[in-house]
């Protein structure tokens, strides 16, 4: 029986910078539509090529007018005005408006020539082709002009802005029906064990199903990759290798599973044989036996098989080398201080990510063990213990930071 015991566990920084050099941004693009574009990145600087709005439009409904024409204007002094045409949104003026005219406009149709404000209906009373006008209007007012928005030449969006509902607004109303967006780093998601099944299988003695794909292609996509999962891998190092082959068209490689040191974790010795070795094993809890490698310029990260060392490491640092690769960015978790609701050890030696639900305001650590998916899914959150620091007291206050 062969073991292959872990060397020296490598410092949580360490790893990270090693996993984050490894990690480089994609420089393949492509179109998509605007209904596809929603969380991507933008990859080209978009200047407008027109003036939005495209001509100068009432902002209120009333009738458009010279503002001098409304000068003196109060309730018991109206100005009358002829009206000598009615246009709603999408038609425009057959007239100007000249000196004592109005022409009543919809909100968002084109100011009428001669018309510099729009007096608001309310303000108003009609007498048949006669409008009384009770309050005077500024040159301007209740007019928006061509090109307020957005003007023509000026550039909207940049490159590496990621598209949120608003700025794919920018680019409807600048007529866009496509972008170019930077692709989606394909990762791929290689479960592994012959104990292991994939959901819709009948269970059997000894055999669980797949937790790790599915947690691990979810963190993916909300992180900005796109997600393939393998069939589920067996336990020989042949299978390791041409399953890795046929991973080196993905961006990025993630297994999980193996990377221990049980006789058959063959993780290891695959990466060996086909590229380097960054590191194997990392000073964090859970998620120690953790693989970090490069083949053939592909990253490779080999994840416990354990749910929540698997997931905590997800988070950790999976989510950081994929944002940088998707140039997403950092993602800032939200976060509150509160006190610890009892006591709690921690390893020394080893960072931990510990999972915890607010309870009246306290921190409850809910770890059961790095077998259960529940240790994280009970939780709203986790704190961060350092490798130096092996006890928290009761009351003592922590930064949660929320999923
Ligand atoms: N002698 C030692 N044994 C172990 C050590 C150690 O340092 N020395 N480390 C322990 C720690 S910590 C962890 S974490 C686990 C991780 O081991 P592996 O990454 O090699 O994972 P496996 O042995 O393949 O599986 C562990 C556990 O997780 C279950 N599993 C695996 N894949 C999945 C999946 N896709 N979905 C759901 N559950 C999965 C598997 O059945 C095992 O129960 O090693 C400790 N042992
Ligand atoms: O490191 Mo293991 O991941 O504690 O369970």
């Amino acid at each position: 029986m062969v073991m292959k015991p872990m060397k020296a566990l490598l410092d949580l920084e360490a790893g990270m910078r090693i996993v984050m050099d490894a990690a480089r941004p994609i420089e393949r693009t492509e179109q998509v539509t605007l209904l596809e574009a929603v969380g991507r990145v933008l990859a080209e600087e978009v200047c407008a090529s027109m003036d939005v709005p495209p001509f100068a439009r009432a902002a209120m409904d009333g009738y458009a007018v010279r503002a001098e024409d409304t000068f003196g204007a109060g309730n018991f002094s109206p100005r009358i005005l002829e009206l000598i045409e009615v246009i709603h949104a999408g038609e425009s003026a057959r007239l100007s408006v000249r000196p004592a005219a109005c022409i009543q406009v919809a909100t968002g149709a084109p100011m009428p020539d001669g018309a510099d404000a729009v007096v608001m209906v309310e303000d108003t009373e009609l007498d048949r082709t006669n409008v009384m006008v009770y309050k005077p209007v500024y040159p301007q007012q209740h007019a928006s002009p061509m090109g307020e928005d957005i003007k023509s030449g000026s550039c909207v969006l940049q490159r590496g802005m990621r598209l949120d509902p608003s700025k794919i607004g920018v680019l409807a109303a600048l007529g866009f029906q496509k972008v170019t967006v930077y692709q989606k780093p394909a990762v791929a998601v290689i479960p592994s064990g012959n104990e292991i099944l994939m959901p819709g299988e009948a269970l059997s003695p000894g055999r669980i199903y797949d937790i790790n794909s599915y947690t691990l292609s979810a963190l993916i996509s909300e992180n900005g990759g796109l997600p393939q999962i393998f069939p589920i891998m067996k336990d020989t190092l042949e299978a390791a290798i041409s399953t890795i082959r046929e991973a080196l068209t993905y961006d990025l490689i993630v297994l999980s599973g193996g990377s221990s040191v049980g006789e058959r974790d063959m993780m290891v010795e695959a990466v060996e044989r086909m590229g380097e070795i960054k590191f194997h094993g990392i000073a964090v809890k859970p998620g120690k036996p953790t693989l970090c490698g490069v083949v053939e310029g592909h990253l490779l990260i080999g994840m416990p098989g354990y749910p929540t060392s698997c997931l905590t490491n997800g988070y950790g640092i999976l989510a950081p080398a994929l944002r940088k690769m998707s140039r997403l960015g950092e993602r800032a978790l939200a976060s509150l201080k509160a006190p610890m609701v009892r006591r709690y050890t921690s390893t020394i030696g080893r960072h931990q990510y510990l999972p915890v639900r607010l309870d009246g305001g306290e921190v409850v650590p809910v770890f059961k063990e790095s077998g259960a998916i529940t240790s994280m899914a009970d939780a709203e959150g986790y704190i961060e213990i350092p490798a130096n620091v092996d006890l928290l007291e009761k009351g003592e206050v922590v930064e949660v930071l929320l999923f």
